[in-house]
């Protein structure tokens, strides 16, 4: 298949105000160079024509949707237009525009379970700004699993894993405060989050035998209870559990000592207890080439690893956007290849069922 015939990846606008516009206008202006697959923008077009004179890009924006977007790619940007009902100034957020920003999102994830589009990519968005204006999920990881919910009509976990060319890293708890964690923390959610992850890399990542690390809580992962209970009382029995059940799972280790070269050459994926055991690994690691996957969807949805920026938003320096396109065009990649692979999966089984 050719990228005409192929179904384009969606990618939703994130925040008008943040810096998604200018990397979805960097990425397109660079698609040639880059080798991007096409996308289908879902946002509003005349905010993205804005933000493309702000920058002093001159981009053609063409107004599309799945059948049309990946035949005018090359010469156009191609635009699902969702309208912002507020008026958009760059770095400056405003939650009025809030139904456009989770519209985009609904919209792309409908598509993509249509098979109209090939897989979900998300621009950044900011959490406050959406909290304010009544959305009632931490973020777009627990939304898409509520989304994929309805879709599949059971309960799905929401699991977020950072890749990147240097780790992959899961945190079993998401978004809540450091204060709660130990609570929420319980054998059953590092249990599902492992068995999860384990067979996501493998269907969909291709690796055969995913070889988990699994962190403790604790410093020196309770230093055998004298810094904590949780590591040998929680952490401890779900490890051995897994191994039992066959999955190579290591752990529970001491979280600052597993994340160096040397340590992290023996596995392919660090779960970690908490957001930022994770997040702060993974983007000191590789802050522009990693990617935020969700893993466990009944569709592909990948995202750059990066926020809203809302402080470099439609500003420029040399020539180019201050915001890095790097993490967007990961993003982009992944999602394609995991889609081509899980298509080439499809037509596969079909042949092989049929013979
Ligand atoms: N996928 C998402 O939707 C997502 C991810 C992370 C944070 N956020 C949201 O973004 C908002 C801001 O979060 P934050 O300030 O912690 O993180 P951030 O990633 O927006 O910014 C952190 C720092 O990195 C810089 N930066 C970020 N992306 C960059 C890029 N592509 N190129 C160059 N520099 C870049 C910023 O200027 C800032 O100095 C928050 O509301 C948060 O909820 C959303
Ligand atoms: N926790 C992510 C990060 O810090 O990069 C970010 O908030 C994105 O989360 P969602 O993909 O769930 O919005």
């Amino acid at each position: 298949m050719t990228d005409e015939t192929r179904a384009p990846l969606a990618l939703t606008m994130g925040d008008p105000a943040g810096i998604g516009l200018d990397v979805t206008l960097d990425a397109w202006t660079h698609r040639d160079a880059l080798g991007l697959a096409p996308f289908l923008f879902i946002g509003d077009p005349t905010v993205l024509a804005e933000r493309a004179r702000l920058l002093g890009l001159d981009v053609s924006i063409a107004e599309a949707d799945h059948r049309s977007a990946a035949g005018i790619f090359a010469t156009s940007l191609p635009v699902l237009p969702i309208a912002c009902p507020a008026p958009v100034i760059a770095g400056r957020a405003d939650s009025a525009n809030a139904p456009a920003v989770i519209g985009a999102i609904q919209t792309a994830v409908q598509m993509t379970l249509a098979s109209q589009t090939a897989a979900v990519v998300t621009n950044p968005i900011a959490k406050s700004v959406l909290y304010a204006a009544g959305f009632r999920f931490p973020g777009h990881t627990e939304f898409l699993a509520e989304l994929g919910s309805v879709a599949r009509n059971k309960p799905l976990l929401p699991i977020m894993m950072l890749a990147g060319p240097k780790l992959r890293a899961v945190p079993v708890t998401i978004h809540i405060p450091l204060k709660d964690v130990p609570g929420l923390l319980t054998a059953d959610l590092i249990y599902r989050t492992a068995v999860i992850t384990a067979a996501d890399l493998k269907a969909r990542f291709g690796i055969a035998a995913p070889r988990l690390a699994i962190a403790g809580l604790n410093p020196h992962a309770g230093e055998s209870g004298a810094l904590g209970l949780e590591d040998d009382a929680i952490i401890r029995p779900v490890v051995e559990r897994l191994q039992a059940e066959g999955i190579d799972a290591v752990g529970p280790l001491p979280a600052d000592t597993m994340f160096h070269d040397r340590a992290r050459a023996t596995y392919d994926v660090a779960l970690c207890m908490y957001h930022d055991q994770a997040l702060i690994p993974a983007k000191a690691l590789g802050f522009d080439d990693s990617v935020n996957v969700t893993l466990g969807l009944p569709f592909i949805r990948t995202s750059p690893d990066h926020g809203t920026a809302f402080g470099i938003a439609g500003q420029r320096l040399d020539g180019r956007t201050i915001a890095r396109v790097d993490s967007l065009v990961a993003a982009l990649r992944m999602a394609r290849e995991l889609a081509d692979t899980e298509r080439a999966d499809i037509e596969n089984a079909g042949i092989e069922s049929a013979s």
